[in-house]
């Protein structure tokens, strides 16, 4: 397994953001990402407006939320900036639900299924047709939650689906496994999350302490996020998620292209970004060291030395999208937790997103603090 530094993770994904300085004032409203987010349930209204204002605030240009009529009162009174459908409604049939959101689907480049989705037999029933029908249009999904409950309950609903990106937390990694009869245990849980990315046909990210991110083979990330666990965060990953995988659409697109080092479209995609991106990026394979034996410090000097400027050339873009928006939601879990402590809260973090994301990313402001 690779273990990804932050700098160069962030570094390289530069190189598909959409340009923010004015040089590329050609670009049109929803070029940098429309977003649909399908959850909210009666009992979850959260979940949902997390996700997509956290896709909002991490620099995606439209997000819209298809959600269950009582859920779409709440969000709408969260924020008057996010596009609400009401069209998970139980007086329609589940077909009838499913295909009003896969109309709104066709507007949109990446779809994040299941963050307060809920479990109800209804939810769940539109949940699987609107994934046959986004699988049918090739949409590139981000499923969590609930949607990953309904994918223990009914694998084939991904199986093969290779736009798919499944973010499961531990728990919904083992149902995932137990489904598949892959065999968990602490010393192969990234031997197990290669094996369910590579059953499914789907990339994986794997949240936790460090998060594991693979398309059968994996990454690893270890950026110190926040000690309080509070509910929402993986919410917040999922939204920020689905904004970098629609830049990497638009990169792909060629919408940034005025952008200096953006690679040709013919390098992006499935395929791997070395030649467009070669020794900018630094990974390094990872140190036998336990962290255990030589401490954080010592691990970062040993990542530092063992920097091998060529390595990045095996990493492929949605890996790299997916890391970089792991790296993100941990710097903005660590930001909300320096501010508030045990206060902390998903609905700060969604706060804090911006500031920490130009900090982070945006060239400019990086080099100024640097
Ligand atoms: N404000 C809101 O509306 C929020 C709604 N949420 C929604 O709440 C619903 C349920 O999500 P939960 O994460 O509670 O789902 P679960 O009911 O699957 O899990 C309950 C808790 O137990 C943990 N868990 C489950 N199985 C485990 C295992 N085998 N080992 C260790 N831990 C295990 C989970 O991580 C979770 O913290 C989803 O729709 C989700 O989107 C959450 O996203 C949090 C915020
Ligand atoms: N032990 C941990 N230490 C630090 N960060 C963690 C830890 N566990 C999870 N995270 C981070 O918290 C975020 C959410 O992961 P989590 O496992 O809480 O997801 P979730 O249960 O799906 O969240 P949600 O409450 O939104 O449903 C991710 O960025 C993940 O990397």
């Amino acid at each position: 397994m690779k273990i990804l530094h932050s700098k160069s993770v962030v570094r390289e994904t530069r190189a598909f953001m959409p340009p923010i300085d004015g040089s590329a004032s050609g670009l049109r409203k929803g070029q940098s990402g429309r977003i649909l987010v399908v959850g909210g349930s009666s009992e979850y209204t959260g979940a949902p407006f997390y996700a997509s204002m956290a896709a909002l605030r991490s620099g995606a240009d439209i997000a819209h939320v298809a959600c269950h009529p009582r859920a779409g009162a709440a969000i709408r009174t969260l924020s008057p900036e996010l596009i609400v459908h009401p069209c998970l409604d139980p007086v329609l049939t589940a077909n009838e639900a499913a295909q009003r959101v896969l109309e709104i689907a066709k507007r949109v480049h990446v779809v994040v299924i299941g963050p307060g989705l809920s479990r109800d037999s209804f939810m769940l029933d539109v949940a699987a047709r609107i994934l046959l029908g986004l699988k049918e249009q090739e949409k590139m999904v981000v499923l969590d939650a609930d949607a990953l409950f309904l994918c223990s309950q009914r694998p084939e609903l991904v199986n093969g689906y290779r736009n798919a990106v499944l973010t499961p937390n531990h728990g919904e990694f083992l149902r995932l496994c137990e489904t598949l009869n892959i065999p968990v245990s602490d010393n192969e849980r990234v031997d197990a999350v290669n094996l369910l990315s590579s059953r499914l046909g789907c990339c994986i990210v794997l949240k936790g302490e460090e998060d594991i991110v693979s398309n059968g083979t994996s990454v690893c990330i270890r950026e110190r996020g926040s000690p309080r666990r509070c509910g929402g965060q993986g919410d917040l990953l999922s939204g920020i998620i689905a904004t970098f995988i629609s830049w990497m659409l638009g990169a792909k697109a060629g919408l940034y292209s005025r952008q200096a080092n953006v690679p040709s479209t013919k390098d992006i995609g499935d395929k791997h970004i070395a030649d467009a991106l070669k020794g900018k990026t630094r990974v390094l394979e990872e140190s036998r060291l336990s962290r255990n034996a030589i401490g954080d410090a010592g691990a970062a000097s040993v990542i530092v030395n063992l920097i091998d400027e060529d390595v990045m050339a095996d990493v492929p873009v949605l890996l790299l999208m997916c890391s970089a928006a792991c790296i993100l939601v941990k710097q903005v879990a660590r930001r909300a937790f320096d501010m508030k402590g045990r206060a902390m809260t998903a609905t700060l973090m969604v706060d804090v997103v911006g500031d920490v994301f130009s900090e982070s990313f945006d060239e400019a402001e990086s080099k100024k603090r640097n």
